[in-house]
């Protein structure tokens, strides 16, 4: 039996007369980084807006942990364990690691950001706000301000900020982005080994990632999944390479 931990099924958005997300079901499977891939503007980011609950879609149902929270708000699937990452950095420019972390770690256990500065003292959020900063190696850093990090860095500051949420899954939107090589293979240990803590539903451009990673990957065309496989099933795909791969290498 597969333990599923997060589904969406028949997903629907349209804006105007764009048709985003056309009845898209797929599922992510404990232990798993199940990859989602097409072209721009293909519909990969609004459809894990739809599943992160920052957008509403006009159909289907997303289950999380065996939970109906299509009418939850992003907040509310956070608190169930939904961890996000976003192309648009979510970190606090002028706060260190450590406080950005900090920060996180105290909004999971609730409390009131008016006693940051307190709580920030207390042992227990520091010490869980370090295990994070250590679980993406960012240990030597923590002393350092966000807008002071390389690119490469802040990533994996956000996925910390996302793990003090202590997550039942990930929802990574292009964690590559704009990093160098030597980046990009850091993030993919990184995702390598945190896939075992929590599934990982990643939305990539960089394929040498997806192909190396991905336990199972979805393309996404003009809004609906064309394929699902695994990564040689993907590859060898005709229909993928016609839609997306093909395109990819001629460019
Ligand atoms: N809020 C919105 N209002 C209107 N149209 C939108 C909105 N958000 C996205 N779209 C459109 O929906 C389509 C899908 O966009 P989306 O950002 O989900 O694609 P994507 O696959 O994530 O693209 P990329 O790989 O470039 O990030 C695009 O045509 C986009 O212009």
């Amino acid at each position: 039996m597969t333990d599923v931990v997060l589904s969406c099924t028949k997903i629907s958005k349209a804006f105007g007369a764009l048709q985003a997300s056309k009845d898209v079901s797929l599922d992510l499977q404990a232990g798993e980084i199940h990859a989602l891939i097409g072209p721009n503007g293909a519909g990969k980011s609004t459809l894990i807006r739809q599943i992160s609950g920052a957008m509403k879609p006009d159909r289907g149902t997303v289950h999380f942990l065996g939970h109906d929270v299509t009418r939850l708000s992003a907040i509310e699937r956070a608190r169930l364990g939904l961890g996000r990452s976003f192309q648009i950095s979510s970190v606090i420019p002028d706060f260190t690691v450590l406080q950005n972390v900090a920060l996180a770690v105290l909004g999971d256990e609730g409390n009131s950001f008016h006693f940051f500065r307190d709580l920030l003292k207390g042992r227990p959020t520091v010490e869980r706000a370090e295990t994070c900063i250590a679980r993406v190696g960012l240990e030597d850093r923590r002393a350092v301000r966000a807008a002071d990090l390389a690119h490469g860095e802040r990533r994996r500051l956000e996925i910390a900020t996302a793990l003090a949420l202590e997550p039942r899954a990930f929802l990574l939107d292009e964690p590559m982005a704009g990093m160098g090589a030597e980046g990009a293979s850091e993030m993919t240990r990184l995702l390598d080994t945190l896939r075992h803590e929590a599934p990982i539903l990643l939305i990539e451009h960089d394929m040498d990632a997806v192909f190396a990673l991905a336990n199972r990957i979805s393309v996404l065309v003009y809004g609906e999944i064309i394929a699902t496989g695994t990564s040689d099933e993907i590859r060898s795909n005709a229909e993928v390479r016609r839609a997306y791969l093909g395109e990819e290498e001629t460019a």
